[in-house]
């Protein structure tokens, strides 16, 4: 937990106590439904909170907001970014439906009411709907920009500020995204996690940035 701290020192009482809720909710979580690897409950607050967390040091979401998460598994990066932002709204979706049950039921413990988790395939999502989705782990760059484009909001012009963008797709990737993007003709953005932390976990996580 100190970690957290460490990077996001401005938490509200209320935030520090949901954070720190976790560790035992997904302990226990993982006995009964194996949502992340055992290794990595040990690791959650580096590997899987502050990595989730890294998209607000470079996106201040708007309260209303309304952000998907993609393939949310047990909850990343949705879940810890609803705490970080309890004005904004949260969908996490997941196709497997025990997955959903775990992030359910987590949400609930820690009093988080901006979450709503759901069994779906995210090619179902309702068109215009999203201000930004958020994703790890889940797909390909093309993939996941043809599956969500129709569900996000466009920008508008007057929500452009000198070339900021406000709507569109962060995924966090990984290692060499060469090959990846090498095919992907539309513009992005990549920000280098090892810019915002210093554990070497992030030494070659990005998160890729895709304005629609
Ligand atoms: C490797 S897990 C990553 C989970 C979580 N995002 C994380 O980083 O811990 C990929 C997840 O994406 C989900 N998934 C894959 N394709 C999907 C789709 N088309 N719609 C919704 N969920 C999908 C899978 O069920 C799985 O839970």
């Amino acid at each position: 937990m100190e970690i957290i701290k460490h990077y996001f020192p401005n938490l509200t009482e209320k935030q520090i106590e949901q954070f720190s809720a976790l560790q035992n909710l997904y302990a226990e979580w993982n006995d009964k439904i194996n949502v992340i690897s055992r290794k990595d409950v040990e690791n959650l607050y580096e590997r899987h909170i502050l990595h989730s967390l890294s998209i607000g040091k470079i996106v201040e979401f708007e309260p209303n907001d309304n952000i998907i998460d993609i393939g949310t598994g047990g909850g990343f990066p949705g879940i810890p970014l609803a705490i970080l932002f309890p004005e904004t709204q949260f969908h996490l979706v997941d196709s497997i439906g025990k997955k959903i049950k775990v992030v359910t039921e987590v949400a609930k413990e820690i009093g988080l009411d901006n979450v709503v988790a759901e069994q779906m395939r995210v090619e179902k999502a309702k068109k215009n709907n999203y201000d930004f989705a958020v994703t790890r782990a889940v797909a390909q760059t093309s993939k996941l920009y043809h599956w969500i484009k129709p569900a996000l909001r466009k920008n508008k012009p007057s929500l452009m500020e000198e070339g900021e963008f406000k709507h569109g797709i962060l995924a966090l990737k990984g290692g060499d995204l060469k090959e990846e993007l090498a095919n992907f003709k539309h513009f992005y953005r990549l920000y280098n996690l090892s810019d915002m932390f210093e554990e070497e976990f992030f030494e070659t996580k990005k998160i890729l940035y895709i304005p629609i």
